[in-house]
């Protein structure tokens, strides 16, 4: 990592041991459940990395509430619930998705009285439609396909208590679904997951990083997140066999050999460089980095110290 400085560099097995006598266990039931959600998930991962995460929001979750009524005190005005948001970002396929849903599923379990939604970014992408007018499908996941002028409202909404409504990508039809939208009312916690929610867009006053709490960068090797791209192109084509109107429907039926092919140039042309130029300079502004091996297994964590 090139700059430590401000990052309390933790190996997994100290990680493992921060706050274990507090920590509320999962019933077995509880533990049945995640499973279900997710099979791939780990749940020594659960035990060893995410408990001891979920201690360390609520530790931040308190603070923000508490802050929060301070501020109102000053003001001599009401206070009010404000949401707490936590980003997570990191490469196309380093598996945000699965760390955002697993995150949601241990925080509605270990606080059942708080109401925890998660949207991901995908949602304000241009429609393909629009993104082939603007002549950069190419492009898809860069800075410039992302509808950040509502992307940015739609958090504000959040924030101030309003109802909001995020439209909807399907990776499986590869663009977005008309019409649908994932409502967002009065979170605790909302977690918004995406490949650019910590960067800067040049062209806006205000970023989305300004609506965070807590911000989560997932990293990982290079090779590695190529492996799990291309693992994931193979699981949406035996998945689209059956369903023409499946995006990956005609790969599926023609020579897995050459849609490999493909898959692996749009993995170095669009999302590797889209990696280099513009998620991994994000990194350093995340306040936790979490650190995958093979595997998926996370063998390190960095928490910003300030
Ligand atoms: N902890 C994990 N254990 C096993 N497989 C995982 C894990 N996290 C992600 N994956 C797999 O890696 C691939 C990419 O994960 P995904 O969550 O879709 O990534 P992203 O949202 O960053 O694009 C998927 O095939 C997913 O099933
Ligand atoms: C929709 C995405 C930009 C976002 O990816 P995610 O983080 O959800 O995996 C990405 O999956 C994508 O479609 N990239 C364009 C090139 C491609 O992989 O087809």
């Amino acid at each position: 990592m090139d700059n430590q400085l401000n990052y309390y560099r933790i190996a997994r097995e100290e990680w493992r041991t921060f706050y274990q006598d507090h920590i509320v266990k999962l019933t077995e039931e509880e533990l049945v459940n995640l499973k279900a959600l997710n099979d791939q998930i780990s749940m020594q991962d659960v035990q060893d990395v995410y408990m001891p995460l979920v201690h360390l929001l609520r530790l931040r979750l308190d603070t923000h509430q508490a802050e929060q009524d301070k501020q109102a005190e000053f003001l001599g005005i009401q206070a009010q619930k404000v949401p707490f948001i936590l980003g997570i970002a990191g490469s196309v396929a380093v598996g945000k998705s699965t760390t955002a849903r697993l995150l949601k599923t241990l925080l509605s379990e270990v606080f059942p009285d708080k109401k925890v939604q998660l949207i991901t970014t995908d949602g304000f992408l241009y429609p393909n439609e629009i993104l082939q007018q603007k002549n950069i499908m190419n492009r898809k996941g860069f800075p410039e396909s992302y509808d950040m002028k509502t992307l940015l409202n739609f958090i504000n909404d959040v924030k101030n208590n309003l109802p909001a409504k995020a439209p909807v990508y399907s990776h499986k039809v590869y663009d977005i679904i008309a019409g649908k939208f994932e409502e967002i009312k009065q979170p605790d916690i909302l977690i918004v997951e995406g490949i650019n929610v910590l960067q800067l867009p040049s062209n806006q006053q205000i970023y989305m990083s300004d609506f965070f709490d807590f911000s989560i960068y997932v990293d990982a090797k290079e090779q590695l997140i190529e492996k799990w791209y291309l693992e994931r192109f193979e699981t949406l084509l035996d998945h689209s066999m059956h369903d023409p109107d499946n995006y990956f429907h005609k790969y599926a039926l023609g020579s897995r050999k050459d849609a490999l092919v493909m898959a692996k140039n749009t993995w170095k042309t669009i999302n590797l460089k889209n990696l280099r130029e513009f998620i991994l300079p994000t990194r350093s502004r995340a306040d936790l980095i979490l650190h995958k091996t093979n595997n998926h297994r996370i063998d390190e964590l960095l928490l910003r110290k300030y």
